[in-house]
């Protein structure tokens, strides 16, 4: 019955229509309540989310024309205000370490049985939402949240399975920017995070209350409290028609843009009856930095690796996001640091000592958790936690940090010192051809030069670039970076990347594909807003 009206649909273009290809166990996924919830959320809210990307745009415009970021005037009182959140699940309440990883079945039983705390599944940067990928992924968390997931590697024949304590779920859902072409609503392609969110919270929220835990999200790339108001929207609408208790369905918001960073206090306030924490999404961050202030010539920044969580501007974000939290009972978790462990054994110690640097800045600020990319940091990471929040507490919201002077706009929009060197800017081109070719095939994160890569990390790397040529900055060399320097040095890394890579995974690869959009958006007037959204374009061209 189901399956009979989605062909009527689609042959009318009204309501919803999945046009994508067969994707082998979706049947058991679109289900006529699955399908029907999906349907009822676009028809109340996705005519709203042009709408609020429309206000990006136009906040942008102010800021190209001169003005800075601010904390917003109207909103004053929200920030005066003594108010809380409504309160944090047991089972998040204790989040001093969280593994990320793509929703892969492998990835997906790797990270519910590493030694951490949360595992948070992504449908974002670290996944390139192929049709394909976003329908197992969602099977795949399906099975996971059931207990019901193995897998055996194809060619080692190694079995997986899950242990007995998994760690606890959270989804990390798309930013509002992507679009699910694969799924239409009235002829029209849906926002993918309402995709991820009503397949997800559909199929898991009866087994996740159950077992004592919840339907909990990550919300990514929020820019303004607005954003926020449509989520909370989103959850009390769900929450209503699944007569759950307010407030049954948790969050925790990423704080990874600048203009956000003028209105946690908004964003914790409009979500209060469902956010449990904000995020210092770091990489996202440096890369809305650069995107936000791409029209000011005082604050290009250096080379990627130069700016590190203890600059100035970085560490006004962290500190003033563990203030606005623990002010409001909001969890404050820390980010990632982009390191993976080395197969060398004395790399691997030279690794493990920056992981362990990068924690310690984040505890010692008072962040009650943190990001890892893969298991084998988790015990780091633990140790550090373990040592700051000790056993007595679960977390560092006892920590106020009242008692510290203010954190000025000023500090979060301080320029940051450092180098612009050519090993910079060719890293940049080689970090960001590689990324591309990866993510329009259908990987979204990756090593490349022992650090994970993923839409956030190359983001910072093609856009630096961008930003060099627009400002006609000079190298520490003294060359000046220009269209003409970037398209030789292009041609030059591309060559380097192909003897780095060998021949035949260069012939058999899209490498050349990849020079071509990072050269269009490269030597582009306009900034382009995400590489995703080009990418996009080429990962669905023949699906
Ligand atoms: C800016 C941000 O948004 S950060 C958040 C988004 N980014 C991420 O989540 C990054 C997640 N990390 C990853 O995807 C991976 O660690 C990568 C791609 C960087 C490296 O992966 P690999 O090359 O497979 O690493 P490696 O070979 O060392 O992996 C060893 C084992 O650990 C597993 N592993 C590695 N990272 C993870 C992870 N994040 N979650 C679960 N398992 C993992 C691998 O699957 C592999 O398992 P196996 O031995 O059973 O085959
Ligand atoms: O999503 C996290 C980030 O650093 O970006
Ligand atoms: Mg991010």
């Amino acid at each position: 019955m189901a399956e009979h009206r989605l062909m009527q649909q689609q042959q009318s273009k009204t309501g919803l229509a999945i046009v994508g290809h067969e994707v082998t166990g979706q049947e058991s996924l679109f289900s006529e309540g699955a399908v029907s919830l999906l349907e009822a959320l676009c028809r109340e809210f996705a005519a709203e989310v042009p709408v609020l990307l429309g206000d990006r745009k136009q906040r942008q415009a102010r800021i190209d024309s001169g003005a800075l970021p601010d904390f917003l005037p109207h909103t004053q009182a929200i920030r005066d205000g003594d108010w809380q959140i409504r309160g944090i699940p047991a089972d998040l309440l204790d989040r001093r370490v969280e593994i990320t990883g793509p929703v892969e079945r492998k990835m997906v039983i790797n990270a519910l049985n590493a030694k951490v705390k949360v595992f948070m599944a992504d449908f974002e940067d670290s996944l390139a939402p192929s049709w394909q990928k976003v329908v197992e992924g969602q099977i795949n968390l399906r099975d996971a949240v059931r207990g019901d997931i193995e897998y055996t590697a194809p060619q080692s024949g190694k079995h997986y399975k899950l242990d007995p304590d998994p760690a606890v779920l959270v989804c990390r859902v798309r930013g509002l920017h992507l679009q699910e072409k694969h799924v239409e609503f009235n002829g029209l392609a849906i926002p993918g995070a309402l995709f991820d969110f009503a397949l997800y919270f559909y199929h898991n929220y009866r087994q996740l209350l159950a077992k004592g835990s919840g339907p909990y999200f990550y919300l990514p790339k929020l820019e303004s409290h607005l954003e926020a108001r449509w989520w909370a929207k989103v959850f009390a609408f769900v929450e209503d028609r699944f007569c759950l208790q307010s407030g049954a369905i948790k969050c925790t918001c990423l704080i990874e843009t600048l203009p956000a960073v003028f209105e946690m206090d908004e964003i914790l306030y409009e979500l209060r009856s469902n956010i449990v924490a904000l995020n210092c999404g770091r990489w996202d961050y440096i890369f809305s930095y650069i995107k936000t202030l791409k029209q000011h010539p005082d604050r290009v920044l250096p080379d990627r690796q130069a700016v590190t969580m203890d600059t100035p501007f970085l560490s006004a974000y962290s500190r003033l996001l563990i203030k606005t939290c623990h002010k409001r009972g909001a969890l404050a978790m820390g980010g990632m640091a982009a390191f993976i462990p080395a197969k060398d054994a004395g790399q691997n110690q030279a690794v493990l000592e920056r992981v362990r640097k990068d924690k310690e800045l984040e505890a010692r600020n008072g962040h009650d958790g943190t990001w890892v990319a893969h298991p084998g940091l988790a015990d780091t990471a633990m140790a550090i936690f373990n040592r700051y929040i000790g056993d007595e507490h679960c977390n560092q919201l006892h920590i106020t940090r009242d008692v510290d002077a203010p954190i000025l706009a000023s500090e979060l929009l301080r320029p940051c010192e450092g180098e612009r060197t050519e090993t910079g800017m060719r890293l940049n081109i080689r970090i960001a051809l590689q990324y591309i070719e990866a993510w329009i095939q259908g990987n979204g994160c990756v090593p490349i030069y022992g650090l994970m890569e993923d839409a956030a990390t190359a983001e910072i790397s093609r856009a630096s670039i961008w930003q060099w040529i627009q400002h006609g900055k000079s190298l520490s060399n003294g060359k000046l970076v220009t269209k003409a320097l970037f398209k030789d040095m292009l041609v030059e890394e591309l060559a380097k990347v192909k003897e780095e890579v060998g021949g035949d995974r260069f012939t058999h690869g899209k490498f050349t594909q990849a020079a071509v959009l990072l050269e269009q958006i490269t030597v582009s007037d306009e900034l382009v807003d995400f590489l995703t959204l080009p990418g996009y374009e080429i990962l669905t061209a023949k699906q």
